[in-house]
């Protein structure tokens, strides 16, 4: 008998429910009799569980609570966003879709200002990433980048309160929320190169599980796929983890992958950038031979450096 329940392990902040609740609209549309059930589980908020590799490169793995889930049979699938997904999948699960990507670009939001330019000597910009910090501090070294934490909600409170100028968040996670308005302009990828995978939403499953897999395979859209491999590919050949700053973002030009990546020290003082172009077929070996690229201009010192301060 054809199945007839998909259960989806969720996070329950708003980024992650939409994302969940888009899945589930997708897959009950393409699959006439199919009902797809929402599980929200408590996980451990951002925090990454630590595993051994945290020692070699700040790996972890922030979903543990969903995987345990869907090995253990009580859910079916969870939803990530890609900038969040760890390199390695536990024994059983993989990344078995990656859905169209949308918006990868860096947004700048801010009550005042339209745009970093128009921002006036000295003004407060917050950051969380060490990608964007370090792009913003070398493009503007007068500017005092701090740290902003939480849930998108909670980093937009914080700009209303006025602790900042200005905020820099992923363009997609503010129009998944259906908050557009506040952005007040993008940062184009040559000023602010995305993170890899940023933008697009993957799903996790079991992987011997072929008939769950054939009924998600609908969703799957090859061109981000090859994207996405190349952006990964960079950043896991450079030991990243998702804290790193590293920007990996690649686009399709006709039959050809065309790849940049992006190595800087956090304070700005640095900024390694390379590129490549190759075929689309050949997404992993791009995004590995950037990072050898990267490398022979100096990423190493600047990354040991970074994961030598946490
Ligand atoms: N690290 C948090 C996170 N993970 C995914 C997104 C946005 C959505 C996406 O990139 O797909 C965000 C928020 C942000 O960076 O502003």
């Amino acid at each position: 008998m054809a199945r007839q329940e998909i259960r989806i392990a969720t996070r329950k902040s708003p980024l992650a429910m939409w994302q969940a609740e888009h899945v589930k609209a997708r897959l009950e549309q393409a699959h006439p009799g199919l009902t797809v059930v929402l599980v929200p589980m408590t996980t451990k908020g951002d925090i990454w569980l630590d595993t051994p590799l945290s020692k070699v490169g700040g790996k972890g793995l922030f979903v543990k609570e969903l995987e345990v889930s869907m090995l253990a049979g009580e859910t079916d699938i969870a939803v990530h966003s890609m900038k969040d997904v760890p390199v390695e999948f536990p024994e059983g699960l993989g990344l078995t879709v990656i859905l169209e990507r949308e918006d990868p670009r860096d947004a700048f939001v801010s009550n005042r200002y339209q745009s970093l330019d128009e921002l006036p000597q000295g003004a407060i910009v917050g950051s969380s990433s060490l990608r964007r910090q370090c792009l913003l501090r070398a493009a503007r070294p007068d500017l005092i980048v701090n740290d902003l934490r939480g849930n998108v909600n909670t980093r937009l409170k914080k700009l209303d309160d006025g602790q900042y100028d200005a905020i820099i968040l992923a363009a997609a996670g503010l129009k998944r929320l259906e908050m557009p308005e506040r952005i007040a302009g993008y940062l184009e990828a040559e000023e602010s190169l995305p993170a890899n995978g940023q933008g697009a939403v993957g799903i996790e499953c079991r992987t011997d599980d072929a008939e769950l897999i054939a009924l998600l395979k609908v969703l799957e859209h090859e061109p981000t796929r090859a994207r996405v491999v190349a952006e990964r590919a960079m950043n896991t050949a450079l030991q990243g983890g998702c804290q790193v700053p590293i920007g990996a973002y690649a686009e399709i030009e006709g039959d050809s992958l065309w790849l940049r990546g992006m190595v800087g020290d956090p304070d700005g003082s640095v900024v390694l950038r390379d590129e490549i172009r190759g075929p689309i077929a050949e997404a992993e070996a791009l995004g590995q031979t950037l990072a050898a690229q990267l490398t022979a201009q100096g990423a190493g010192e600047i990354l040991a450096r970074v994961y030598g301060e946490r």
